[in-house]
């Protein structure tokens, strides 16, 4: 086992946890994550989350059906509000002390985005979970994982996603696709790699923060994950192409 992290960033599909639901949450999945994650808490890991939203709202899937693309991407970051006090309350049942935090003010329900607060809960042991994507439309909450992890200085963001890890090319459309185990940043975006979107990849290059792909439906893998075992797709500055 490696050194252990300090600080993380986990970054949940939103599509995973509908499980086989087809839309929404499934809560027997949430449950799951939210052990594991109460695992790694416990161990005394800084954990931050940014969950995704596809398994309620995609902003370009509705702009694609005529909808106003900026509309339709706010009705998308606010899907994964729902999904961000969906895991704030299965975090709770298991006492682990968790904030919600989102990037569009809605504070009835949740504090909003304040970095330095962010950080002092993350400091006390609190796991922060970021909803409402950056706030902005046209982005993505990989890209907001990517922004996320740079302000709070976490150390390796946790992609917990469909996929077990990056292929050649997209594998859920070429069942000959090969999985890499190891690759850099540039790969990834010279050979257009879309398991995470450009915006994403450029701002953890940047910010040389590396990224592991791997399959969240594998019960463990984010303990595993977290104990640098060795999963799915390890994406980093000076990786080897493997
Ligand atoms: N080269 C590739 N390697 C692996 N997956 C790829 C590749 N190209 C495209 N993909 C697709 O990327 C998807 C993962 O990214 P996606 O953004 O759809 O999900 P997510 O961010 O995990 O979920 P959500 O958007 O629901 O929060 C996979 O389901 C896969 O089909
Ligand atoms: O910064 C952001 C983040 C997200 N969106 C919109 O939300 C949905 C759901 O997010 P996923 O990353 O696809 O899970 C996304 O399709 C966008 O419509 C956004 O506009 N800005």
């Amino acid at each position: 086992m490696g050194k252990p992290y300090r600080r993380i960033l986990l970054k949940l599909s939103g599509e995973a946890l509908m499980g086989n639901l087809g839309y929404g949450i499934d809560p027997t999945i949430v449950q799951e994550i939210a052990a594991e994650v109460a695992e790694v808490v416990n161990s005394g890991v800084q954990v931050a989350i940014v969950v995704g939203g596809g398994n309620i709202f995609r902003g370009v899937k509705a702009s694609a059906a005529g909808m106003d693309r900026a509309t339709a991407d706010y009705i998308g970051m606010i899907a994964t509000v729902m999904n961000a006090l969906t895991l704030q309350d299965a975090l709770e049942r298991m006492e682990v002390q968790t904030r919600v935090q989102t990037a569009i003010a809605m504070q009835e329900v949740a504090e909003p985005y304040i970095r330095r607060r962010a950080i002092r809960h993350l400091e006390k042991g609190r796991v922060v979970i970021f909803g409402a994507g950056s706030g902005n439309p046209f982005f993505t909450t990989d890209t907001t994982a990517a922004l996320r992890a740079a302000e709070i200085d976490a150390e390796v963001i946790f992609k917990a996603t469909k996929v077990d890890g990056v292929y050649d090319s997209d594998p859920h459309k070429n069942p000959d696709a090969k999985r890499y185990q190891t690759l850099n940043y540039v790969h990834v975006l010279t050979q257009d790699l879309r398991v995470m979107d450009s915006t994403a990849i450029a701002l953890c290059k940047e910010n040389n923060i590396p990224i592991l792909v791997f399959d969240l439906s594998v019960r463990g893998n984010i303990r595993r994950a977290v104990a640098g075992e060795s999963i799915g797709t390890l994406v980093g500055g000076f990786c080897e192409v493997s």
